[in-house]
């Protein structure tokens, strides 16, 4: 007998126990009780638990909000996201699995297929460097970026400043001393110098070559002081014999001599009496561009007088800036046995000077050393900071 009656709910009178024991007997074998206990309200129920937040496709709990439902946006872009991760997974699983060392060598077409990676990878990594070399070679040209490379030109502007002030403050024995110890100075003395003509409206060098072009050939020129040898360059294939001279000597065209001291020419040191003028001398023509730098520069136009022939030319171009006074200048030249043929100032820059070989009288040490003592007549040429 029931205790109580509930519809569709009933506790029966037998103990506990017992019944728990009929239940699981029964659980094996539901009745038509039970079947009638679990109401339809239980099964809508499941139903909305499955709909909700049940057991999904594949077999993962969702969670209980409408993304789970199909049909809805959220689940289209879920559905749409599997398929794309599902695909992802296809090209993974077809990639070439790495090669073992043993494959290395072998010619299947797993390890063909593997070596036309490597080869692409290896040309895609050549092309990669390639462009970056190109980038940097753009930036510098010598691998510097844009900012190092304007601090290296301060640096070699100020470099060539110091070396050019060394130069025209110092005796010429201390300049070819200083180039000998490190033949770089005279490169990068070079370097600044070529910069610095850059800026010029024209060079004297340039106008010295127009002007010899003409000349017979073996006319013999002696270019002295003359840095990466420019006239030469241009005379010898011409037929004229040019003879370069600089305190470095950096190429076949060079010799290194200070042209204050001893030039290796032959010469005469002029006579006590005036029978020998003219004796040994051989070259036609000394130039002299922008190179009477060393405080004893008038030494120097003392050897273009020894190695030149009789009635020879002497050129001189100076920066106009370095003249003292003109007059002095031109006074001196002719006290070393030289006469003005003529002088032209109108370049902005320079002062040109055309001089003949004379003759003179012998001169004593005294004399010659008040000469050399005149270097103050041109002072040191400065330039300014670029
Ligand atoms: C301003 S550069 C001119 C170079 C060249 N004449 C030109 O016009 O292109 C002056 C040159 O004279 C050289 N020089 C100066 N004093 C010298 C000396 N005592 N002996 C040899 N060369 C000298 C320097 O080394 C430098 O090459």
């Amino acid at each position: 007998m029931a205790l109580f009656d509930v519809p569709g709910w009933t506790v029966q009178a037998t103990p506990v126990a017992e019944q728990s024991n009929r239940l699981s007997k029964k659980r094996k074998r539901p009745s038509l009780d039970t079947e009638k206990v679990q109401p339809t309200e239980i099964n809508l129920d499941k139903l909305v638990k499955k709909l909700k937040g049940g057991a999904n496709r594949d077999g993962a709990k969702g969670s209980a909000d409408s993304s789970n439902v199909p049909g809805t946006s959220k689940c289209m872009k879920r559905e749409r996201k599997k398929e794309r991760d599902l695909e992802e997974r296809k090209q993974i699983i077809s990639l070439p699995k790495p090669l073992k060392r043993h494959d290395r060598t072998s010619t299947s077409p797993q390890s063909t297929k593997r070596l036309e990676t490597k080869h692409e990878r290896k040309e895609s990594s050549s092309s990669y460097n390639s462009i970056l070399g190109r980038k940097s070679a753009e930036v510098a040209g010598s691998g510097l970026t844009a900012l190092q490379q304007g601090m290296k030109q301060s640096l070699d502007g100020a470099r060539f400043r110091i070396i050019n002030e060394n130069l025209y403050k110092s005796s010429s024995q201390a300049a070819h001393q200083l180039m000998r110890s490190d033949p770089k100075v005279f490169d990068e003395y070079h370097v600044g110098f070529r910069h610095q003509v850059q800026s010029w409206p024209t060079n004297p060098v340039e106008h010295y070559i127009a002007q010899l072009s003409n000349r017979p050939p073996k006319t013999l020129v002696a270019d002295l002081g003359c840095g990466d040898a420019a006239l030469s360059k241009a005379l010898v294939p011409k037929g004229l014999m040019v003879m370069g001279f600089d305190l470095v000597s950096d190429s076949a065209y060079v010799v290194e001599a200070d042209i204050c001291h001893r030039l290796p020419l032959p010469g005469s040191e002029g006579s006590e009496d005036e029978k020998s003028f003219g004796e040994g001398q051989i070259v036609d023509v000394v130039v002299c561009a922008l190179s009477l730098m060393g405080t004893n520069w008038p030494n120097c136009l003392r050897e273009a007088w020894r190695v030149l022939v009789p009635n020879g030319e002497l050129k001189i171009a100076e920066v106009t800036s370095r003249f003292t006074d003109i007059e002095d200048f031109q006074s001196l030249v002719t006290s070393i046995g030289f006469k003005l043929s003529s002088m032209d100032k109108t370049n902005t820059h320079f002062t040109l000077f055309e001089f003949r070989k004379v003759s003179r009288k012998c001169k004593s040490a005294k004399e010659w050393a008040k000469i050399g003592s005149k270097g103050s007549l041109l002072k040191p040429c400065e330039y300014k900071r670029r």
